[in-house]
């Protein structure tokens, strides 16, 4: 307070009364009716004066929320995060109602004494009229109503540039008063200037520093405090500089966005950080680890083992070809050095600590390789392979010669040697362990029996591990039959996520059954023009089938082998393991090849005719993209198996557009054809009758069951369709079926 008012009119007058009040006083004169002995007149000239200063005041506050609320719109466009959280907070008005707001108010009659000189032509154009201005604004006098008018007829973003209210603020640092004014910037408008008012959304960004005026008030244009902004609220200043800004918060996104995939990649790699040599794994273990090349572990390695080496049941998912069988191999080896260690050994002869389970002889033969190589400074411990294909007798001479603790071995040929009291039996009396590598499959009907056999001539006190890449609901319920039922389950997959490998490029071709074989070698030659290293599994719906398309495309010249359970054993090796080793190869075969079989580089996997399941599909593919690498795959059906596509709905596959095979690579095919035997024709047309009578879908209606075998036939060459022996058609249930024939 300028002075205490006394009753009766006479004022005690402070010091600190403004000194052109004081003057006023001395001057004396008038009647002194008001404080400081101010006439009427200059009373009411004083408080406009405040009240002006007021409105200044609140409407330089309305700018600075405006600014706060550029800056926010800005921030919540770059980021989502901001966004939701500006979202969730308390907004009185949108920016645009602001502006709006903003303007009304200016351009309402009367409020002329909120313009100032550089706000347009009401008052003096020039800024430089000012007697006091200590620098001249060099911009020209521009029309603040009309750019006002403009911002609220265009919305916020209706100009060209980013507006940008600043003011010019002219401080009495002694008695606060302010007086603000709209500064004229650059590029024709606004005076970039700072403020020195206090908006709370401002303030938490701004800091403070020395500067001198700009506008000058007479004895009020001395030095003040002007806030400076930090450098990335002064970036979005000016429109290029928040282009600037802009272009960087985009390319900031952009490259988080890289970053994340990249993370996405590294998770979906198969290796992990984990190294082999900080596992408590056995010392002559990791150095066969090291000179085999595994340093580090898989994800499923990396998850699995600590279960495994605890002791625990457990039922392992992971993706195919990312170290599964080094994952049961490893905890196998440390079961039998333990046991080995301990007492247990004594009491049973040359006991069989560790059994692994499998569905084929190729896989059983893999796995005994992969053993051997993690076993190479192992000299104590043993492993062998037992499958069918083999003369019993020889079985029984090299098990006894050649006594292991780990044995690899087909259901089938196990039980045989169980049944036969090879004495096997015996030796299993000291399993520590039960693996059941493919154990979805092993679980399934055509095993299943076998597997419960074998279970039952098992010790209680085991530890059983079953390993898959798929294991379907049904699986994990029946899987109690060998698991404990305080079992752990491991699954590196996840739920809802792709179960194939993520660089295995997907797609499927839907064409006329009869143009399948046509199809099959355009593909190839498409592919091989593509990939000079190529590497094919082309997988046939029955072993028959898969020797017809091996011998067509023999006659088509192509470098192509055959693979399936017709075969003789030792064929099979032989060409499993050519396979193996080679390039520019392709292979025609079953399913003995779809699951397991770890055939390094395979480019390409087709699949000719719907696999009997999803799982199916997913392991047959699964013989490409192995180790993270990449890999491609074609599933090639007629339009009646496109009710498949819906059981793998969730899978990337993409259409494919159906080639044009030119008339002449056709006259090839149905010549090469020709030349092919009449009996691999009609085992293929018998094989092929017995795969789709088996498919629920399919099989159930006879009719056009008998009538699609019929189209197949055709297409292979044949005259009329193959007989079937009576048994057999009473068997499948196409007895007296139209387009049946039944041999006399
Ligand atoms: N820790 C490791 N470091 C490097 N390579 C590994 C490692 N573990 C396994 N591999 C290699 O990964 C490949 C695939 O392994 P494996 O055959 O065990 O896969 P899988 O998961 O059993 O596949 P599938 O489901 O088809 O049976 C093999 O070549 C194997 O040598």
């Amino acid at each position: 307070m300028w002075g205490r008012i006394i009753r009766g009119g006479r004022v005690a007058v402070s010091e600190d009364l403004p000194c052109n009040l004081r003057l006023i006083r001395n001057m004396g004169g008038g009647p002194r009716t008001f404080p400081g002995g101010v006439n009427k007149w200059q009373w009411k000239r004083m408080h406009e004066k405040r009240a002006r200063d007021k409105q200044n005041r609140l409407l330089q506050q309305e700018k600075q929320l405006y600014e706060a609320r550029i800056r926010s719109h800005i921030r919540s466009t770059l980021s989502p995060d901001h966004q939701s959280s500006a979202a969730a907070t308390h907004r009185p008005l949108s920016p645009h109602n602001h502006v709006k707001a903003l303007a009304d108010r200016f351009m309402k009659d009367g409020a002329q004494d909120l313009w100032n000189n550089q706000d347009g032509p009401l008052t003096s154009p020039s800024p430089s009229t000012s007697p006091t201005t200590t620098r001249k604004i060099n911009t020209l006098p521009l029309d603040l109503r009309k750019i006002v008018s403009q911002i609220s007829k265009r919305g916020f973003s209706g100009f060209g540039y980013t507006r940008d209210y600043r003011s010019v603020s002219e401080v009495n640092t002694n008695n606060n008063n302010t007086n603000k004014r709209f500064g004229a910037k650059k590029r024709g408008f606004w005076r970039d200037d700072s403020d020195g008012s206090s908006s709370s959304e401002s303030e938490c960004e701004i800091g403070c520093e020395r500067v001198s005026s700009v506008a000058s008030l007479g004895k009020f244009d001395v030095k003040r405090e002007r806030r400076a902004v930090p450098k990335s609220v002064e970036e979005g200043r000016e429109f290029s500089e928040q282009v600037e800004l802009i272009k960087y918060e985009l390319n900031k996104r952009k490259l988080s966005q890289i970053q994340e995939e990249k993370e996405g990649e590294e998770q979906q790699s198969v290796l992990t950080q984990t190294r082999f040599d900080e596992c408590g794994i056995s010392p002559l273990t990791v150095k066969a680890l090291s000179s085999a090349g595994y340093i580090h572990m898989t994800r499923v390695q990396e998850a699995s083992f600590p279960i495994c080496l605890e002791g625990m049941d457990a039922l392992v998912k992971a993706k195919t070809g990312t170290g599964k069988s080094a994952a049961f191999l490893l905890p196998a080896i440390e079961t039998v050095l333990k046991a080995m260690s301990g007492n247990t050994s004594h009491r049973v002869p040359h006991p069989i600590f560790v059994l692994i389970l499998c569905p084929t002889r190729e896989l059983a033969s893999q796995i005994t390789a992969e053993a051997k190589v993690l076993l190479k400074y192992h000299d104590a411990i043993g492993v062998q392979t037992l499958v069918g294909g083999v003369r019993f007798k020889v079985d029984q001479k090299r098990l006894e010669s050649d006594p292991c603790q780990i044995l690899v071995a087909t259901p089938g040929r196990l039980l045989d040697h169980i049944e036969n009291k090879s004495g096997i039996s015996l030796r299993l009396m000291g399993l520590q362990m039960l693996v059941l590598d493919e154990a979805d499959h092993l679980l399934d009907l055509g095993f299943r029996k076998d597997v419960e056999k074998i279970v039952d001539c098992l010790p209680r006190q085991r530890q059983s591990l079953l390993f898959s890449a798929t294991i379907p609901k049904e699986v994990r319920r029946i899987s109690q039959l060998v698991l404990k039922r305080e079992h752990k389950y491991v699954d590196t997959v996840g739920m809802g996520c792709v179960e194939t490998p993520v660089k295995v490029k997907q797609s499927y071709l839907i064409a006329p059954q009869e143009s399948h074989f046509q199809l099959v070698h355009h593909v190839l030659k498409e592919h091989i023009l593509q990939a000079p290293d190529y590497k094919v599994i082309v997988f046939c719906v029955s072993g028959m089938v898969t020797s017809l398309m091996f011998h067509l495309l023999r006659e088509m010249k192509m470098n192509v082998r055959e693979i399936h359970s017709r075969k003789p054993q030792l064929y099979r090796t032989r060409i499993s393991d050519e396979f193996r080793e080679s390039k520019q190869l392709i292979l025609v075969s079953s399913d003995v090849s779809s699951r397991g079989m770890n055939y390094p580089d395979v480019t390409l996997v087709i699949q000719v005719g719907i696999p009997p399941d999803r799982e199916q599909y997913i392991h047959r593919l699964g013989r490409t993209g192995r180790e993270g690498k990449e890999g491609e795959g074609i599933l090639l059906i007629s339009p009646w198996e496109e009710y498949f596509l819906a059981e793998i709905k969730d899978l990337p596959l993409q259409k494919l557009p159906l080639p044009d095979i030119d008339p002449q690579g056709k006259l090839k095919i149905e010549h090469s054809m020709a030349k092919i035997d009449n009996d691999i024709k009609e085992a293929a047309y018998h094989s092929w009758l017995g795969y789709y009578n088996s498919i629920r879908e399919i099989g159930r209606e006879k009719t056009t069951i008998a009538e699609l075998a019929n189209r197949f036939s055709e297409s292979i060459g044949l005259q009329r369709p193959p007989a079937l022996f009576r048994k057999t058609a009473i068997k499948m249930g196409l007895k007296d079926i139209p387009g049946i024939r039944i041999r006399r």
